[in-house]
């Protein structure tokens, strides 16, 4: 098996600072560029001064420079993913990309860039919440239609984006499996309603506080029972790995999207 040279763009970020870090440790990968925005102060900088578990040869340097790598990763904000989307497309280069916050005509810039590279998109990279998107269709489905379908997603004060990727897409994964269209059921808020809520539809709600890392639970309510499903990330470097795992197993794929769940042969 060959070396898999990895780009990190946002390396500054908190993922990026992980994904460095990543890429350093993981057997049979290369970190060969950290990427940050052309006005940063770190430009230049060795990558080791800010994490000290990164390859110290690798210096900060401008997201425009890119050379020597085989697969690139983003994990930064939907307005940056889709420049560094563009740049990879021309230089032809295979996708790693965990941004969360897409809209709909985001994803469809996504699916486009698909028909040239292969990319690999995930709203989350643990295993865990990858098998969760399994378990949930089960218990969605073995309870009949007497049931309310509730998630709940606890992060960091600093994320911007809610509800997180990783609640919509467990979202998704229950509607899907009821045959739903997933915009037609999702509830984001009852502050306004003065009804009771109806068994077709899937409620979400969001803490924000601390250092919380990413929790997220399915709550499966009906007359006398309770199933809960709860996956707890307790450190980053969780999903840093997924993706160092998710670029390894990207390296010669034909242009397409996949998922982490393709990388991780739960379809
Ligand atoms: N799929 C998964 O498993 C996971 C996904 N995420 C997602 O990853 C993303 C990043 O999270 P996190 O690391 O906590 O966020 P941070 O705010 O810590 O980092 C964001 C990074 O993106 C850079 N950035 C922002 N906007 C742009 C832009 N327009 N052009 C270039 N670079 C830009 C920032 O650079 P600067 O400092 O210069 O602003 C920074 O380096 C979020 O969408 C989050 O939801 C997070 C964890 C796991
Ligand atoms: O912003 C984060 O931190 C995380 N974002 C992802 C999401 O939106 O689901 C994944 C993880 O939960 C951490």
């Amino acid at each position: 098996m060959t070396t898999n040279r990895i780009g990190v763009f946002g390396a500054n970020g908190r993922m990026g600072l992980a994904l460095l870090e990543a890429a350093t440790i993981k057997e049979q990968t290369q970190l060969t560029g950290a990427y940050v925005r052309s006005s940063s102060s770190l430009l230049g900088i060795n990558v080791n001064q800010v994490n000290s578990a990164a390859d110290n040869s690798v210096s900060f340097s401008d997201e425009s420079t890119i050379d020597n790598v085989d697969v690139l990763i983003d994990f930064t904000l939907p307005a940056g993913m889709k420049n560094h989307l563009k740049t990879a497309v021309a230089q032809k280069i295979p996708m790693v990309i965990g941004t969360t916050g897409l809209t709909n005509d985001d994803m469809a810039l996504l699916h486009d860039a698909a028909k040239h590279i292969p990319i690999v998109f995930a709203r989350n990279y643990s295993v865990g919440v990858n098998v969760l998107l399994n378990l949930v269709q089960t218990a969605a489905t073995k309870f009949g239609d007497d049931l309310d379908i509730e998630i709940f997603e606890a992060h960091h004060r600093h994320k911007i984006d809610a509800p997180s990727g990783t609640a919509l897409a467990i979202g998704e994964s229950i509607a899907q499996a009821k045959g739903w269209d997933h915009d037609e059921v999702a509830v984001y808020d009852r502050s306004q309603v003065e009804t009771a809520k109806s068994q077709n539809e899937i409620g979400y709600s969001v803490l924000r506080g601390g250092d919380i890392v990413g929790e997220h639970t399915a709550y499966f309510a009906t007359m006398g029972e309770r199933l809960e499903l709860t996956h707890k990330a307790s450190s980053r470097m969780t999903f840093a790995l997924g993706a160092i795992r998710a670029a390894s197993w990207l390296k010669n794929k034909p242009a397409g999207l996949y998922d982490m769940q393709d990388v991780l042969d739960l379809k």
